[in-house]
């Protein structure tokens, strides 16, 4: 990888405060990672407030969620970061929030589904308005293995997906970059907003 840890880290810790100012990564939720090379990933420790991150809320990783870091505890959801690693080596980041309109629109509908909406373009592959974006909505679960598995098996048949709810807690998305990420992050927002004004304008 060309990024250096301490420039990943500078990203995610901004990621962490762009996220906060806009209510997406309330109290302590929320977990980022990125890579770092062929078998190693930067990834948030368990329990940091990422509005407010510095560096010591980092660790390193390697791709079955081993802190490589001793005494530092990563994420708790660290295997759905490092699933996307292990299944992709062009991954580059993963990004996971806990929005409000991601989590009300989770404990609504079982899948997110985006049409006609130009912002759509701001994922990769996608170059019109017209096709269907569909964000899948996972059952929570505390077994974060067995969600990691789950994930897995749909990404498997839906290989075009950009991201995935879990209902009643947040998002996750992910990217070549955390600058493509982020990108990810803030239009699915974007998006949200819309599908949940849209909801209400049709009651
Ligand atoms: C207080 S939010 C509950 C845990 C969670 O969903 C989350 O995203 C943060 O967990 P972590 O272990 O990464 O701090
Ligand atoms: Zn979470």
């Amino acid at each position: 990888m060309s990024e250096t840890l301490p420039h990943l880290r500078s990203e995610l810790i901004a990621a962490g405060q762009f996220f906060h100012a806009r209510g997406w990564v309330p109290a302590t939720s929320s977990n980022f990672s990125a890579r770092l090379g062929s078998d190693e990933i930067l990834i948030t420790s368990s329990g940091q407030h990422k509005g407010r991150l510095d560096d010591s809320g980092f660790l390193r990783a390697d791709l079955n969620g081993i802190s490589l870091d001793a005494g530092k505890r990563p994420s708790a959801e660290t295997g759905l970061h490092t699933i996307m690693y292990q299944r992709d080596p062009a991954m580059g980041c993963v990004l996971h929030t806990h929005s409000v309109n991601a989590t009300v629109l989770s404990m609504r509908l079982d899948a997110v589904t985006l049409q006609g909406y130009e912002l759509q373009k701001a994922f990769p592959g996608i170059t019109t308005h017209e096709g269907q974006v569909v964000i899948p909505v996972f059952a929570n679960s505390q077994d974060i293995a067995a969600l990691a598995v789950e994930v897995g098996q749909y990404l498997d048949a839906h290989p075009a997906t950009v991201g995935y709810l879990i209902r009643g807690h947040g998002m996750y998305t992910w990217g070549a970059s955390v600058a493509d990420t982020l990108r990810h992050v803030e239009a699915l927002e974007f998006l949200f907003e819309c599908v949940y004004r849209q909801l209400l304008l049709d009651r």
